[in-house]
């Protein structure tokens, strides 16, 4: 059985699905986004969420990010797959990235009402962090901030760790 190259972890905008898709351009292998293929076969994360509500939309969610790790591509999972305890185990067994960001850098990108569980803005933000924060970082191999700096930047370190074989984070 296949396992991805990479699969990004950390909070809602901290850059999984840009910086995924970026470092799959440049190794030239498949990526996949597993909201979006939530969102292909069911409809908007919105919608998902007002008509059937988060716990159907975190049941849609995992049969996604059990398909994904089955696959060898770069993986990008939606902020709160990770409170799957069956999504963390298997984790356990990949190449994890963790991307941060801090609260100020964060603010202007979730301006964009398109994720349910931040219409009340940052303090939702910061709720929902604090209480992933213990589960992403054990789970992470590597991690980045990507509050300052630009996306290019972000995704071409994770490249080379990639291409280096994934050195331990001491190490680089
Ligand atoms: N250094 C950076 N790395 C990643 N994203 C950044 C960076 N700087 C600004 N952004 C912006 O932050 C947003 C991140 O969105 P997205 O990739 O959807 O995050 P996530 O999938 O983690 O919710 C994008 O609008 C992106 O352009
Ligand atoms: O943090 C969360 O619980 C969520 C994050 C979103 O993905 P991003 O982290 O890619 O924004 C999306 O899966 C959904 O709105 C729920
Ligand atoms: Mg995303």
């Amino acid at each position: 059985m296949a396992i991805p190259l990479a699969v990004f972890i950390g909070p809602p905008a901290s850059g999984k699905s840009k910086v995924a898709k970026r470092v799959a351009a440049e190794l030239n292998v498949p990526r996949l986004d597993t909201d979006k293929l939530v969102v292909a076969q069911y409809g908007s994360i919105s919608d998902i969420f007002d008509q059937q509500g988060e716990a159907v939309f975190r049941g849609y969610e995992r049969d996604a990010v059990k398909n994904a790790l089955q696959e060898e591509a770069i993986v990008s999972l939606g902020g709160g797959a990770v409170l799957n305890t069956d999504t963390q185990n298997e984790l356990r067994r990949v190449p994890v990235v963790l991307l941060t960001v801090s609260e100020e850098a964060v603010a202007e990108r979730i301006a964009d009402p398109k994720r349910p569980l931040l219409r009340d803005g940052i303090s939702a933000w910061k709720q929902l962090v604090s209480e992933r924060m213990p589960i992403y970082q054990e789970l992470a191999w590597l991690t980045l901030d990507t509050s300052t700096g630009d996306l290019e930047a972000v995704a071409h370190r994770v490249t080379d760790w990639i291409r280096s074989g994934y050195p331990r984070e001491s190490s680089l």
